[in-house]
This record gives C-alpha cells, structure tokens and sequence, in this order.
C-alpha cells in the first residue's frame, strides 16, 4: 500500500503505437509524491506519451500496459472513461503548451472562469463571477475586467495559461501534469508562469510533473528530474552535477547556460549513449 502523500505510482509502464510499434515509453517506474517533478529529455524520447497515458489522454492506436498505474491509491487503467473524465477535471489537470486548444474557443475567459468556479467553488451564479474576478487577479492579471470580456484567440499565450492556472486553482488538482507549459510563451513571462504554477501546486499540495526539452528550466524549478531516452528513464537526478549519463551530459551541453550566453553549444554524441545504453 502506497504512503498516503504519493500521488502517483508507475510501474513498468510501456506504450506502443500501433500493434507492431515500437515502444514509445518502455518500462518506465517512479513514484510521485506532493513534489516537483521534471521529465526531460529530446524531442521523441517519449516524454509528452508518458504525460498523455498517466492522464489516459492517448489515441486509440497506443497500447498502454503497466504493472502498476495508480492515482491516490488507486488503479487508473481499468477506470471507465466515464470516471475518467470526472478525475481530469477535478483531481488531475493537463496544461499543454498552447493554453489556447484547452480553453473553450466559443466562452469569454469570463465566462469559461466563472463556470470553473459554479462546478468548484460551490457558490452561486451571482458570485461566480466576482469569484472568477478574484482569481484573474490572482494570477496576476491587471485588467481583469477588459480580460474577461475577451475570447481565446484575442489573448496571449502567457495569458492563456495564467487563465488555465486560474481555473485550476479553483479545481484544486491532486495531479498536475505540465507538458512544455512555457516553451511557446515570451522568455519575458516564462519565469511569471512558472512561479504561478509553484503556487498551484503549493497551495493545493499537489504532485507536480513538469515535462520539457530544457534540462537547466527544470532543474532550476523541480527537486527531482527524470532523464528519458528512447522511451526508457536513464537516469534519475536532483542536481544537474549529479549527471553521470553521457546523453544527460549532452543534453545540459546543448542547453543554451545563462550564466555562459556565449558558450558554444554542443550536440549529442549518439555512439556513445547507444554504446552505454547497450551495457545497461
Ligand atoms: N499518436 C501517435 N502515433 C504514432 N506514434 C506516435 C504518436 N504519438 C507519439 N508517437 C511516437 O512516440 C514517440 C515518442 O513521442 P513523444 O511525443 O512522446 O516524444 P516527446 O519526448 O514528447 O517529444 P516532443 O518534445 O517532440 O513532443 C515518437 O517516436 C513519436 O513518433
């Protein structure tokens, strides 16, 4: 039985696309507890599939399998979709990089906020938008009144995801699962965002997992990464000293360092993390 602060328990989880497919996520097992949690690793390493089938948000076409997937303690492959639905929007929530596919494109940002806050914040039609004013305001928006009146396409991406923050401060998820939420936004509102999202999931004591190509972004903002190549975890850090895995080397390597703007930046040496992938 799992400690009553895990959120979430993986165990031998393995997607594959298609009935001959290779394995997009191929044994992977953590468990994740009221933390920060950073998934990294490059484009195709499997890192969004792994997001997608914790939150059983995968096509038809992907065959999921694990030894164990539980959420607060309990299985979440054999749930009905139905159930599911009511868990993603309650007790898990999915930001994606572009907030503007997750908010309703036919609502106002006010409208869409004050219906969160009717389902969560058990109050009634007159206070939900006062409610939802409130956390507009709370995620540090300036204008609410003008923002509220705007619909999807006519705002931001930085302020599409502070309305997503917004909506699931009032949810209050167990689970939040962050995929590239900052890789489309201004480098000037990243740092904004990822400081509300620290909030949420402060102030929900929430399990947080964090999924970017951007190894010093996350390590710089999660206490524990886990490191994705071809599918499979190779390596488990706190710290970006810690790497020992030449394809973690070469990702920090090929991160731009603000510290060291003008540094040459390197590319993967693959002969060498096949040649230590093949020993393991
Ligand atoms: N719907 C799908 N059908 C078939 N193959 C897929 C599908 N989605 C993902 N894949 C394959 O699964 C592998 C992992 O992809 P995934 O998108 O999870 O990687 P990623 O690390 O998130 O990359 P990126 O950062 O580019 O999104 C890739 O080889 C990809 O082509």
């Amino acid at each position: 039985m799992p400690a009553p602060e895990t959120v979430l328990s993986v165990r031998d989880l393995a997607v594959r696309f298609g009935r001959s497919g290779v394995r997009a996520v191929d044994g992977v097992s953590f468990d994740l507890g009221t933390e920060r949690l950073g998934i990294v690793g490059e484009s195709g390493s499997g890192k969004s599939t792994l997001g997608r089938a914790i939150m059983r948000l995968l096509p038809n076409a992907a065959h999921v399998e694990a030894t164990t997937l539980d959420f607060d303690g309990k299985p979440l492959l054999t749930r009905p979709e139905r159930e599911m639905r009511t868990l993603r929007g309650n007790r898990m929530a999915l930001i994606m990089q572009d907030p503007r596919y997750s908010l309703n494109p036919v609502l106002s940002v006010g409208k869409q906020v004050a219906e969160a806050a009717l389902l969560h914040a058990k109050i009634g039609k007159k206070d939900a938008y006062a409610k939802a004013a409130e956390m507009l305001a709370r995620v540090r928006i300036a204008d609410v009144e003008r923002v509220m009146g705007l619909y999807p396409h006519q705002i931001s991406g930085g302020m599409g995801q502070r309305v997503m923050i917004a909506m699931m401060l009032l949810a209050k998820p167990r689970l939040v699962v962050a995929d590239e939420p900052t890789s489309a936004l201004d480098v000037s509102v990243r740092g904004d965002v990822l400081n509300l999202l620290d909030d949420l999931v402060r102030e929900n004591n929430s399990g947080l997992m964090l999924i970017s190509h951007d190894i010093r972004m996350v390590a710089a903002f999660c206490q524990r990464i886990l490191v994705m190549y071809k599918g499979r975890v190779v390596e488990t850090l706190t710290k970006l000293d810690e790497a020992q895995h030449p394809y973690t080397r070469g990702l920090i390597a090929s991160m731009p360092d603000p510290r060291n703007p003008v540094r040459r930046l390197q590319t993967l040496d693959r002969r060498a993390i096949d040649a230590m992938e093949a020993r393991t």
